[in-house]
């Protein structure tokens, strides 16, 4: 057989049918991943055409758009921001019951931001198809699972066959060779990697990321160079499964478990690209030129090293996006006043990406014109945080220590930010109004936007953390 790529490898295993010039092709999806926003219309289709949910065992549902991450009231209810949230929450669980869906709901230990769960669980495995009514679904890419968003429509096809049309993507080898230098993060390579090519770079391709610097990472950080495939308009991303993946899934509670989990990973470890396997494409970066990064503008191709100068603007689109932004060209971004702070995410919301930020801020406090909100991505993390006292840190700095959700990322649940404010994010999207209306966002790593939150302006964390090393 010629040689294959890991995305050869994922689809061929999953063709039910392959396409032709007429039709696309038609993919089995091991996992279905569900949300409050993008399924209520999917269920109500399901009921019109009297169809039963084909796969509940296939199907995994959690709350995280519209949750509140304040907590509980004195009846033990959540203090939904709006009636809407409500009603959507509300309409997920009925779903669900009616469905015989496994839903991580308000009572559940596993509630949490979705790209989330899946992994923490073990549900999300190497050699899968996992799909989500959410663009996001690239993250579990970093297990060498194909991973992908979904419309509203497709999420009523899978749930009613367990089956997608799709057309065969193209691939796009990101070979990331060299060691990130100390102090640059999974976070600050992918924004790196998006300025580089671009926010269509993607577009048609799946992202394979390869390389020494990519075998480096840890799962989390996997997760996070994933997470962000698709803000380079790729369809997803990929990494092989390694020694790395099959430590963190070892007796996770979705895992196979025994005699299962050998065979399992014997399967696993024939998923990597053939050594002579060809893409449509190739690009390389150099992980020890990646500098801490942020964004600048209003989209994530709109990075720039924080120490660099923004570069001038190229189009009338760009001048609009750093008026929107009030930066200005020729500066860097460094001393530029932050208003809010926000940790979380599918991004970066995960344990390690907490204990970044606490290792900017412990004994120290907040600048006293930021507001900082700190959001786990699962009920999990939050309880693991607490048991390393992490929250500890946070509150003592002047920070907010929230219930788990996708909170300020999108806004949606009433946490937002006010006109004008400038937002210091470890989120994936910068768009116009995301975090409010008219607020301003600025995508970084979870240590710079901890240390911007000490120095009440966009800041270096570096000198921080060598003050608490000596
Ligand atoms: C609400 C949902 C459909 C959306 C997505 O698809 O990604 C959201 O998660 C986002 O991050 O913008
Ligand atoms: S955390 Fe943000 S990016 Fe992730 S699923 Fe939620 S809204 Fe989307």
């Amino acid at each position: 057989m010629a040689a294959r790529t890991l995305f050869d490898k994922l689809w061929d295993a999953h063709l039910v049918k392959p396409q032709t010039a007429a039709t696309p092709a038609v993919l089995y999806i091991d996992l279905h991943l569900i949300h409050e926003v993008t399924s209520p219309q999917a269920f109500a289709e399901l009921r019109t055409r009297g169809l039963p949910v084909r796969c509940p065992e296939r199907t995994l549902a959690t709350l995280d758009h519209s949750t509140p991450t304040t907590p509980f009231d004195d009846l033990g209810q959540p203090v939904y921001a709006s009636e809407e949230a409500a009603a959507q929450v509300g309409e997920l669980e009925k779903n669900c019951a009616q469905f015989g869906i496994r839903l991580n709901g308000w009572s559940s230990e596993h509630r949490g931001i979705v790209h989330v769960i899946g992994p923490e669980l073990g549900a999300t495995q190497p050699g899968m198809t996992i799909v989500c009514g959410d663009s996001h679904t690239s993250t579990h890419g970093a297990f060498g699972a194909l991973a992908f968003g979904i419309g509203t429509t497709e999420v009523g096809h899978v749930l009613a066959t367990q089956c997608l049309l799709q057309q065969k993507p193209k691939t796009l080898a990101i070979h990331v060779d060299g060691a990130l230098p100390a102090g640059s993060s999974a976070k600050d390579l992918v924004l790196h990697i998006i300025g580089q090519i671009g926010v269509n770079g993607g577009t048609g391709h799946v992202i394979e990321y390869r390389g020494s610097a990519i075998q480096a990472l840890s799962m989390e950080q996997r997760m996070t160079v994933c997470n962000m495939a698709i803000e380079a308009g790729a369809r997803a991303g990929l990494i092989a499964p390694d020694e790395t993946t099959y430590a963190y899934l070892r007796n996770k509670p979705y895992a196979p478990q025994g005699e299962d989990w050998d065979k399992a990973v014997a399967y696993w470890n024939t998923l990597a690209s053939d050594a002579d396997a060809r893409y449509d494409r190739e690009v390389r970066v150099d992980a020890s030129r990646v500098a801490p990064t942020v964004t600048y503008g209003t989209h994530p191709g709109m990075v720039v090293a924080l120490h660099a100068p923004v570069p001038t603007p190229a189009s009338l689109q760009e001048r609009r996006a750093l008026d929107y932004m009030k930066v200005e060209a020729g500066k860097s971004l460094i001393g530029m006043s932050v208003d809010v702070v926000f940790i979380g995410s599918c991004t970066n919301s995960r344990l390690s990406d907490l204990r970044d930020a606490a290792d900017v801020l412990r004994g120290r406090t907040l600048d006293a014109r930021v507001r900082m909100l700190v959001v786990p991505g699962s009920l999990a993390i939050k309880r693991e945080a607490e048991s390393e006292g992490l929250d500890q840190v946070f509150r003592a700095a002047g920070a907010e220590w929230r219930e788990p959700g996708c909170s300020m990322c999108i806004a949606m649940n009433g946490d937002l930010a006010k006109p004008g404010q400038l937002v210091v994010s470890t989120s994936n999207r910068n768009f116009e109004g995301r975090q409010g209306p008219g607020a301003r966002t600025v995508l970084a790593s979870p240590a710079v936007a901890a240390a911007s939150a000490v120095a009440g302006c966009i800041a270096d964390p570096q000198s921080l953390l060598q003050e608490q090393a000596a």
